[in-house]
């Protein structure tokens, strides 16, 4: 009998974890009767943070033994290839994926497709996914997870609708106090260079990011666009004794962190999934202007005012009662993206911000940065693999992996 792979579609309203949790634990649901008493293994970034967690708590080394590297230090992309090495030498019975193309480059996207092919020559493969063009070939039993309900389908093509809509009608919302930054040159690397335990990172790194500006920033897994980032959030201190100006200033030149990180917004997904306060939609937005996440002092009028016209815009408007906790996961993006941006900071950095995003909502997220991108006077620095359709960039800084670390260059769109 052929072997049996499922291609399980979710929208940002499916119950995945469940679900996952449910397949490895046994629980099967109907329609995956060849699972029943097998082992399974999982492949997802929740998957990462628990052995990264574990390596933590444990100080020992699991899926990184033959590295001198904590799997915590890694790349995001290395993470996921180390776990995939790692579940792969563990022979499971049955391998279930996560959006295993999310955070990975597209060689290493075409390298793990060649993978699964060979391994689904034996292994069942259970793939969940949000993107459509993410659809590994081999797969031959279609399902749709409803919330929690699965659905299944006789092929892909049923499985598809075309119904976006544009949600963004108006402008969006004027600041309540705006920044006020003379320099036109916003950030600026000179002849940088990164290394770590002698391993050369960054080479030679210039790059000019002016005000308004709107970026891309590309290159592969492990090609330093975290590290560049973090260098200029501050939070990583190889940006120290270079030439590097943020908001004008030479960085180690007395300014504090703080007063840096004040004037970046900053957005990645693992912020939203993480977050398990109980606020409310429109307290969530607000608390970007106070740098909390969550709001804990009474909002004024003039806060509770521009809330609503960011509600209105991103079409939550009916939902501002809610608690965040139990919006959906694409909804809990936008209301995140909203936050970040509603000071109008001077510089706004998105990291892989539709990582697990259905298409529909990553277009929807995408008209968002567009439009705020060109209605702001805020710099834009969008980090992605994955080249979204319709992101209206005006520059990528590339970013080449190379031995003596990787190079940079402009590319224009
Ligand atoms: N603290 C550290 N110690 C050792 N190596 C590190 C450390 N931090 C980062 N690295 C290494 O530096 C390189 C660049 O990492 P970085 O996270 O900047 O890459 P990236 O371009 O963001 O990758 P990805 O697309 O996979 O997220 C990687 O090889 C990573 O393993």
């Amino acid at each position: 009998m052929k072997q049996k792979h499922w291609a399980i579609f979710t929208a940002n309203t499916s119950h995945t974890k469940d679900f996952i949790n449910n397949l490895l634990e046994g629980y099967l649901p109907e329609g995956f009767d060849e699972l029943k008493d097998k082992e399974g293994a999982l492949l997802s970034k929740l998957a990462v943070e628990r052995f990264i967690d574990i390596e933590d708590r444990h100080e020992a080394k699991i899926i990184t033994s033959n590295s001198d590297q904590s799997l915590k230090s890694m790349s995001s992309g290395e993470q996921k290839k180390a776990l995939l090495k790692h579940i792969l030498s563990s022979n499971p019975d049955f391998i279930v994926l996560d959006n295993p193309f999310d955070n990975l480059d597209t060689t290493s996207q075409e390298d793990l497709k060649i993978t699964l092919q060979k391994v689904s020559e034996h292994t069942p493969i259970v793939q969940l996914l949000s993107r459509k063009t993410d659809l590994l070939p081999f797969a031959n039993t279609f399902a749709k997870l409803e919330g929690k309900d699965l659905f299944f389908h006789e092929s892909v093509s049923s499985l598809s609708d075309n119904t976006l809509k544009d949600h963004f009608q108006g402008d969006i919302p004027k600041p309540i106090n705006s920044y006020k930054i003379d320099e036109e040159t916003l950030i600026a690397l000179k002849n940088v260079g990164v290394s770590y335990s002698q391993r050369p990172i960054l080479h030679d790194i210039n790059w000019t990011i002016k005000k308004g500006e709107f970026w891309e920033l590309r290159g592969r897994n492990g090609s330093g666009k975290t590290t560049i980032l973090s260098m200029i959030t501050g939070e990583n201190p190889k940006g120290y004794g270079q030439e590097l100006y943020i908001f004008g200033r030479k960085k180690g030149t007395g300014e504090s962190v703080w007063e840096i990180k004040k004037r970046i917004g900053y957005f990645t997904p693992s912020m939203t999934d993480k977050f398990t306060g109980y606020h409310s939609v429109s307290h969530m937005i607000i608390s970007g202007l106070n740098d909390s996440i969550g709001l804990y002092i009474q909002p004024t009028e003039a806060q509770l005012r521009l809330s609503k016209e960011w509600l209105k815009l991103i079409g939550l408007w009916e939902m501002k009662e809610e608690l965040f906790h139990d919006l959906s996961m694409g909804q809990k993006r936008l209301i995140m993206c909203a936050r970040a941006m509603i000071k109008h900071p001077p510089l706004l950095i998105l990291d892989e911000p539709t990582a697990g995003l259905d298409d529909d909502s990553a277009a929807l997220f995408v008209a968002l940065v567009n439009k705020f991108a060109t209605q702001s006077d805020t710099t834009v620095i969008f980090v992605s693999h994955r080249k979204e359709p319709g992101l209206e960039a005006e520059y990528i800084y590339q970013l080449e992996k190379s031995d003596i670390g990787s190079t940079g260059r402009v590319l224009t769109t």
